[in-house]
């Protein structure tokens, strides 16, 4: 696992954006999938909002993805599965970076056929909290045309990524603009920030 965690870390420092394309075993990324879809069947995705908790507001026209909050009161094996790999992450990224993370936060997110995602950054402005944004991607034989890439800005660099099937996107809050593109397919993920509070 440390592998993974080292590519990660280390293509982060080179680009600003961190990659690795394997971050979840198949195992664990067959489990998180068939758990959003049954969440999806349920009714239990809500519409994502744009802005801190205290103004969350709904605006489709920015993004129109659904979510689903981790927690490990959830009590879902897969959920825990995955916040365990996020502690041994944080761990090692405080270790070998000082980094300070204290916390983190990490919904599922579902971008049905059409959604996409209008370009922000992830940090709130009134709310410094959120250090490093992470994406961990649930979509087997994801092909080009399916579209929904996500695209990273610094200066006249334009970086976009394909959201295939276990890779993970790593990079800091507050600094990189970024959007999805329109998504021509169902387009699944976990996404989530790593906090300093
Ligand atoms: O799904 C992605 O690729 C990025 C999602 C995103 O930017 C966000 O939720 O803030
Ligand atoms: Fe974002």
């Amino acid at each position: 696992m440390e592998d993974c965690f080292e590519t990660l870390i280390s293509s982060y420092l080179d680009t600003k954006v961190g990659i690795v394309a394997d971050f979840v075993s198949e195992e664990l990324a067959q489990h998180l999938i068939d758990r959003l879809f049954a969440l999806k069947e349920q009714n239990l995705l809500k519409a994502a909002g744009i802005g801190n908790v205290a103004k969350l507001t709904h605006n489709a026209e920015i993004r129109s993805d659904e979510i689903y909050w981790l927690e490990r009161n959830n009590n879902n094996e897969f959920e825990n599965q995955f916040l365990d790999q996020m502690d041994a992450y944080v761990s090692y990224l405080n270790r070998s970076c000082y980094t300070g993370i204290t916390g983190y936060e990490f919904h599922f997110a579902l971008f049905d056929k059409g959604s996409f995602y209008r370009k922000h950054l992830d940090q709130f402005k009134d709310n410094s909290s959120r250090q490093f944004s992470m994406i961990t991607y649930l979509n087997q034989n994801w092909q080009p045309e399916d579209g929904g890439e996500l695209c990273i800005y610094d200066d006249e660099k334009v970086q976009k990524v394909a959201p295939t099937n276990r890779k993970t996107v790593f990079f800091k809050s507050d600094e990189l603009v970024h959007e999805v593109l329109e998504t021509n397919k169902a387009r699944l993920s976990v996404t989530g920030w790593l906090r300093r509070d």
